[in-house]
C-alpha cells in the first residue's frame, strides 16, 4: 500500500499535467503498476476499482484536462533591460475586458509616472504585483516619461491580452489592509462622468441616492473608494470622500434648493395640523391654524452625503420604528392613515394631541385631546416635550414626544404625519422612524382621480369641505418636487399616491416588511 501511496504522490507531484508513459493514460498507467505486484486484498481492490468504466472514464477526462494548459501566452521577456537599474521590475498581465483597477499621476517635483491608486479588488489589486507608489517606465516597450498620464492610460486601454509594464518599485507600505467592513447609504445622487474633479472617470462609481455602499477604503481624503453592496464585481471605484463632497457641496448649493417661505404654500403656512388630525373628532378646527417658527420650518438641510448604516432586524416583541408619513398638503397622508387604521386598529395607532383650549361637553380627556392649561403648554414647549406644536386663535395645540412613547409602548405602530424638517430631530435610536414620502402622482392624473376628492377649505373657520382646484394640484406636485430636493435623503420609501388602492398596498407592504425583514438603518441607532 506505501507504494501504492508513494506512486500516487509522484503523480501528484507532477500535477497539474502528468506526463503520461505509453500506456496513455494514468488509469492503465497505474494498474500495470500493480499488475506486477503481489496481489493483496487492497491491491485486488484497487485494480477492481481502475477496471470500472466510469473510474477509467473519470480518469481519462482528468487526464485530457491535465494535458491541457492554461496559461496565457506571453511574448519572450524584452532583452534590452537596463543591468544598472537593479531595482527594476517586470511585471506582465493578462488583462481581459475588465479595466486594470489602478490610477497614475505625474509626480510634479520629479515628473515620474506614479501609480496613484489602486482599486481594491481590482485586476492589479489581486494581482499583488503593482502597488501605490511604483514609478512606471515603460508600457509594453513604450516609455512613458514624455507621455501625459491621459496618453498612458489610451495606451492601456488599447491593449488586450499580456500587457508589459516595466517598473522601479515605490517605497513599500507592508501593512496589509483587511477588508473594511463599513457600509453607507448615499444620500444623493453620483455620476463620476459629470464629475470634474474626479482623477479618473473610468474608475468613478456612480450611485443613486439610498444606494448601499461598502467602503473599501478611506486612505486618500478626498476620493474614497467603494462597491456597490451586494453587487459581484469586485473591484472598488473611487467616490468623493464625505469631507470633499460637504466642502464642494457647501460652495455651490443654489439658494433655490432650500424651501422658501415664500414658495411653499402660502394659502397654508400649515406647519402641524397633520400630527393632530386623525385623533381630532372636532371637525371645525381649521387645518391651516398653526403657525410655525419660520426659521424652524425652513432651516437648512445638512449636506447630505453619506450616513453610516447596518443591518438591522427588529426583534419579535421589540418596539416597532415610528412610521413617519411626509407629503404636500392634499396628497392624502390622512387618507392612507386611515385606511392602514381601519385594516388593524389593534396593530395601528395614532397620537392624541394636547391643547391649551377648554374642554368642550362632548370630549373626554386623553381621547380627543389631552387637555393643559396655557402655562403648562409653555413651559412643555421650552422643555422641548413637542414634536411639533402651533398656536390657533390664541390657544395651543400640539403633539408630545410623550404621546408618540405612550403608542409605541403599547407595541402598536405609530403613524405621524409631520413637516419635512421635524423629521430631522425624530430620527433618533429611541424612535428609529421609518420615513415614507407620499407623493402626487402628474396634474393629469391629479384631475383624474381627484375628480370627486374634497379638501377642508381654509378659508374660514368651519372647516368645510371643497373640491380641489387647478392651484391645488399644481401647488402640490411644485411643494411635492421641493420637499424631495431639500428633504429626500430623509426619505426611505416614496409611494406615489395616484390610485388609492395601489398606493395603500405598497404602503402595507413596505410597513409589513420593516416590521420583519432584516433591512439598513444608521448605526447611531444600534449603538444606544
Ligand atoms: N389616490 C387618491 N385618489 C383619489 N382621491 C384621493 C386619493 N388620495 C386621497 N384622496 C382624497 O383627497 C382628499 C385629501 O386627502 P387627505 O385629507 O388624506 O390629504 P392630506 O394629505 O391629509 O392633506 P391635508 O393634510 O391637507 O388634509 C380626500 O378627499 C381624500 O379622500
Amino acid at each position: 500500500m506505501t507504494q501504492i501511496h508513494e506512486r500516487l504522490q509522484h503523480y501528484e507531484d507532477r500535477s497539474p499535467a502528468p506526463v503520461l508513459d505509453s500506456a496513455g493514460s494514468l488509469a492503465t498507467d497505474l494498474s500495470e503498476e500493480l499488475h506486477g505486484r503481489s496481489a493483496s486484498g487492497d491491491t485486488r481492490e484497487l485494480l477492481k476499482l481502475l477496471a470500472k468504466p466510469h473510474i477509467k472514464s473519470l480518469l481519462s477526462v482528468h487526464d485530457t484536462v491535465a494535458q491541457k494548459s492554461y496559461d496565457p501566452e506571453l511574448p519572450p521577456l524584452p532583452d534590452d533591460i537596463d543591468d544598472d537599474e537593479d531595482s527594476v521590475k517586470i511585471i506582465r498581465l493578462v488583462k481581459n475586458k475588465e479595466p486594470l483597477g489602478a490610477t497614475i499621476k505625474r509626480d510634479e517635483q520629479t515628473g515620474a509616472i506614479l501609480v496613484a491608486r489602486i482599486m481594491r479588488g481590482g485586476a492589479a489589486d489581486r494581482s499583488g504585483l503593482i502597488h501605490v507608489g511604483d514609478e512606471l517606465r515603460e508600457v509594453n516597450g513604450i516609455p512613458v516619461d514624455d507621455k501625459k498620464p491621459d496618453e498612458i492610460i489610451h495606451i492601456l486601454a488599447k491593449s488586450q491580452g499580456a500587457i508589459t509594464f516595466k517598473i522601479i518599485p515605490g517605497i513599500k507600505d507592508e501593512a496589509p489592509s483587511k477588508e473594511p467592513k463599513m457600509f453607507v447609504r448615499t444620500l444623493f445622487d453620483y455620476d463620476p462622468a459629470e464629475d470634474k474633479a474626479i482623477p479618473c472617470k473610468e474608475a468613478g462609481l456612480s450611485f443613486k441616492k439610498g444606494d448601499i455602499l461598502q467602503i473599501m477604503s478611506q486612505d486618500d481624503a478626498t476620493w474614497w473608494q467603494a462597491k456597490q453592496n451586494g453587487h459581484a464585481n469586485p473591484r472598488a471605484g473611487l467616490i468623493p470622500s464625505k469631507q470633499f463632497q460637504e466642502r464642494r457641496f457647501a460652495l455651490r448649493r443654489p439658494a433655490a434648493h432650500v424651501l422658501q417661505p415664500n414658495k411653499i404654500s402660502n394659502r397654508r403656512l400649515s406647519g402641524f395640523r397633520r400630527s393632530f388630525r386623525l385623533s381630532r373628532r372636532d371637525k371645525k378646527t381649521n387645518k391651516s391654524m398653526y403657525e410655525c417658527k419660520k426659521s424652524d420650518q425652513y432651516d437648512m438641510a445638512d449636506v447630505p452625503t453619506y450616513e453610516e448604516v447596518t443591518a438591522y432586524r427588529r426583534q419579535s416583541g421589540a418596539k416597532h420604528r415610528l412610521v413617519i408619513l411626509v407629503g404636500p398638503t392634499g396628497v392624502g397622508l390622512n387618507e392612507l392613515k386611515r385606511k392602514l387604521l381601519i385594516s388593524d386598529p389593534q396593530h395601528f395607532s395614532v397620537t392624541v394631541p394636547h391643547t391649551s383650549r377648554p374642554k368642550r361637553n362632548q370630549e373626554s380627556e386623553g381621547v380627543e385631546y389631552h387637555f393643559i392649561s396655557k402655562s403648562i403648554f409653555e413651559t412643555d414647549i421650552h422643555s422641548n416635550k413637542f414634536v411639533e406644536h402651533g398656536e390657533y386663535k390664541g390657544n395651543y395645540y400640539g403633539t408630545s414626544l410623550d404621546s408618540v412613547r405612550s403608542v409605541l409602548s403599547k407595541n402598536k405602530v405609530c403613524l405621524l404625519d409631520v413637516q419635512p424638517h421635524t423629521v430631522k430631530h425624530l430620527r433618533t435610536a429611541e424612535f428609529k422612524p421609518y420615513v415614507v414620502f407620499v407623493k402626487p402622482p402628474s396634474i393629469e392624473r391629479l384631475r383624474e382621480t381627484r375628480r370627486n376628492a374634497k379638501v377642508i377649505s381654509d378659508k374660514d373657520d368651519r372647516g368645510s369641505a371643497k373640491s380641489f382646484s387647478e392651484d391645488d394640484f399644481l401647488e402640490m406636485v411644485s411643494t411635492a418636487q421641493q420637499m424631495e430636493t431639500q428633504y429626500g435623503h430623509l426619505f426611505e420609501k416614496v409611494i406615489i399616491n395616484d390610485d388609492l388602492t395601489v398606493a395603500f398596498s405598497e404602503l402595507k407592504t413596505s410597513l409589513k416588511k420593516v416590521e420583519t425583514e432584516t433591512h439598513w438603518v444608521p448605526i447611531s441607532w444600534t449603538h444606544s
